[in-house]
């Protein structure tokens, strides 16, 4: 299958030095791909490079197969992705002008726009919140239009960093699993940073683990947290790892 988005030799500097040096990642269409690392280990970093909103320098940064000439092709090419971050970055006025936003600035006729975003908001489980102000919205229900925002557009790439951060457990895994309903559906692929090993399951794919910049493993779940590649991975899936344990033997001393 061809590959969605495949990068080789990504670097990222931040002043003198190199906090990312990648040597090849590919995103396969509708594929999600969890980033997991400690942090500073460059996965923010790595996410803004791809998605082109910071310099970095690539080998090669080929779109479906296609060569991208850079910066030349990068605003024509950020069309087909979009980004979620940690704070939900609504601007002032209803729910419903900024989900129509990217559809306005792209000169989507009025009623298109608020049917797509309609649709969107539905999807999300928040169209009683369209004509709410932004300034009137949880943080739970905040992130889920700056989600809406960024589907809205039909975007092929979503990336997400660390979008669930600050949710609390139930909203969280409600989301993972709305998201994880909306992208399969719409084929949608995504790349998204997180710490929280238990959005891995339901939302990712596959998994890559980054320190100090470099791509140590990248797998399926099930392949990097059964057979780590390196000892710092050994070390990050351990947590949850001894999580599992810990309740496996709470279970059992509770008996049948
Ligand atoms: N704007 C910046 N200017 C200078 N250095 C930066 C900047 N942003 C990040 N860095 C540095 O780049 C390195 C990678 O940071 P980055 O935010 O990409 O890591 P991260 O894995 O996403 O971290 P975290 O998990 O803490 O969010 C770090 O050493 C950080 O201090």
């Amino acid at each position: 299958m061809t590959a969605l988005l495949e990068v080789t030799d990504v670097k990222v500097k931040r002043g003198n030095r190199v906090v990312v040096d990648v040597p090849h990642l590919a995103i396969q269409p509708g594929e999600v791909l969890a980033v997991i690392g400690p942090n500073g280990s460059g996965k923010s970093s790595l996410l803004h490079a791809l998605a082109l909103l910071i310099p970095a320098s690539f080998g090669s940064y080929r779109w479906e197969g296609r060569q991208v000439s850079l910066p030349q092709e990068a605003l024509a090419l950020r069309r087909q992705m979009a980004v979620v971050f940690q704070e939900s970055l609504l601007l002032t006025g209803t729910v419903m002008q900024n989900v129509t936003l990217g559809l306005r600035l792209r000169g989507v006729p009025a009623a298109k726009q608020r049917e797509v975003a309609m649709e969107m908001l539905e999807q999300l489980r928040i169209s009683h919140l369209a004509h709410r102000s932004s300034r009137q919205l949880s943080g739970g229900e905040a992130q889920r239009v700056s989600i809406a925002r960024a589907l809205a557009t039909g975007p092929r790439l979503l990336y997400l960093d660390e979008p669930m951060a600050s949710l609390d457990v139930l909203a969280r895994s409600h989301l993972l699993a709305d998201l994880r309903r909306i992208l399969t559906a719409s084929g949608t692929a995504a790349l998204f940073v997180t710490h929280d090993f238990t959005e891995i399951p339901p939302l990712a794919d596959r998994v890559a683990v980054l320190a100090e910049g470099k791509l140590l493993q990248i797998g399926t779940p099930a392949e990097v947290f059964n057979q780590p590649a390196t000892p710092l991975v050994r070390d990050l899936v351990q947590v949850a790892h001894d999580l599992v344990r810990t309740l496996d033997a709470g279970r059992r001393q509770e008996g049948p």
